[in-house]
């Protein structure tokens, strides 16, 4: 394959993955939901003057979520696509998909408080 053939490929591959993205923020509740707390907490970082190293780990963490958010979705849209009906199986497959989301979400709510706790309690002090 040539150079241009292999960047074309790259580009076209990135635009239907940015299509994807678009779709998951217009269309998921739940990464809406996420979205909104991800503003927040960008504000919450800038208000704070959290350091560099604090801006790294909340950033990841967002990605994190929303990342796995969106391959929860997917497994969701699998799932009923291949078993639209009720089934044991596909609610164990759902349940487990979601649990991922929140193994992530408890870490990364564990990293906001180390994080914001000592700001917050330096504005009593
Ligand atoms: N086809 C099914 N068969 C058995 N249980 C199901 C089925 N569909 C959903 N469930 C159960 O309902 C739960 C919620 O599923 P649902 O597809 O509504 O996702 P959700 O948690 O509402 O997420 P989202 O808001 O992203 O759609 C699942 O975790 C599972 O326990």
């Amino acid at each position: 394959m040539s150079a241009s053939k292999f960047i074309i490929g790259r580009c076209k591959a990135m635009g239907y993955a940015l299509k994807g993205a678009i779709i998951l923020i217009k269309t998921e509740a739940s990464i809406q939901v996420q979205a909104a707390i991800a503003i927040i907490m960008t504000i919450a970082g800038f208000y704070f003057n959290i350091t560099a190293t604090e801006w790294i780990a909340q950033t990841l963490c967002i990605g994190l979520i929303m990342g796995l958010e969106g391959m929860n979705t997917t497994a969701e849209a699998i799932a009923d696509f291949i078993h639209p009906d009720f089934h044991e199986k596909i609610g164990h497959i759902k349940d487990i998909a979601a649990g991922a989301v929140v193994i992530t979400a408890i870490a990364s709510s564990i990293v906001g408080g180390i994080i914001y706790i000592p700001y917050i309690l330096a504005l009593f002090n």
